[in-house]
């Protein structure tokens, strides 16, 4: 019952040509998916090039990041309605990187999340423990904060448009990724604060994708799981025999 997603997050890769080339090449060979979505998340920069492309394709646009002001003095970010403006239906939200590198905060994530939702933006909310943190036992803790965190006063109904991505970090670009059956452990645990944050009904419609190191020998395998409802893709989604393997899993 739930629609599985693929999505590649390119990161800061690819100027426009690069990135022209490639959904051109996605675009052309996922004419025929109509059991599950796929999504692209290229840089700003690049959104206003590939949205006309992608238009009347299988393949939906989303952003990698957005503030959560409408406007005003804030140099260097973007607002909800620019993402909408250029086509855009999803934004990642709290990425590992935007956690470690800028500081994002779960109370930050949870401000662009409400955001996002008003504005009509699925919001796709990262979450995920280091390595020490999974080595001390308190894997599950941390996630199940970030999740706490990262959707505090959500409606179950507004619960209903948000994606989860878990991504272990040390699994990320280091092609550690986490065993099938430990990715569906924590996935099947942020099921069920899922739940306790509104219901089963709602936690069972929520789309959980799993990332780190999604490759197209693994994706099969990771894709089995119950509770494993798509992949977040950064590395591999950057060519595109490897995304379109990635998007016709098995
Ligand atoms: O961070 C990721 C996707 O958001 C995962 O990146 P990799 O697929 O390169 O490990």
């Amino acid at each position: 019952m739930r629609r599985p997603l693929l999505a590649g997050n390119w990161k800061m890769h690819y100027g426009v040509s690069e990135g022209v080339a490639l959904v051109e090449a996605l675009s052309a060979d996922l004419t025929d998916l109509n059991d599950r979505d796929v999504l692209v998340c290229p840089p700003f920069t690049l959104l206003g090039s590939l949205a006309p492309l992608l238009d009347g394709t299988a393949v939906a646009l989303g952003g990698q990041n957005m503030h959560y002001e409408a406007k005003g003095a804030f140099t260097g970010e973007i607002a909800p309605q620019m993402l909408k403006e250029l086509g855009c239906s999803y934004v990642i939200l709290g990425h590992s990187e935007r956690r470690q590198y800028f500081g994002e905060t779960d109370e930050l994530i949870n401000r662009k999340a409400h955001a996002a939702l008003a504005n009509g933006l699925k919001p796709i909310v990262c979450v995920g423990e280091v390595k020490a943190e999974r080595d001390s036992g308190q894997a599950e803790s941390v996630v199940v904060g970030q999740l706490r965190g990262s959707l505090a006063g959500l409606s179950a109904e507004q619960l209903r448009s948000v994606v989860i991505a878990y991504e272990p970090v040390w699994a990320i670009g280091t092609g550690d990724t986490a065993t099938p059956a430990d990715a569906q452990a924590m996935h099947a645990r942020i099921r069920a604060e899922l739940a306790a944050l509104s219901d089963q009904a709602t936690a069972d419609a929520i789309i959980i994708q799993y990332g780190g190191s999604v490759k197209p020998d693994n994706v099969d395998e990771l894709m089995a799981q119950p509770d494993i409802d798509g992949a977040l893709v950064g590395g591999a989604s950057l060519k595109a025999a490897d995304f379109i393997r990635i998007v016709r899993f098995k």
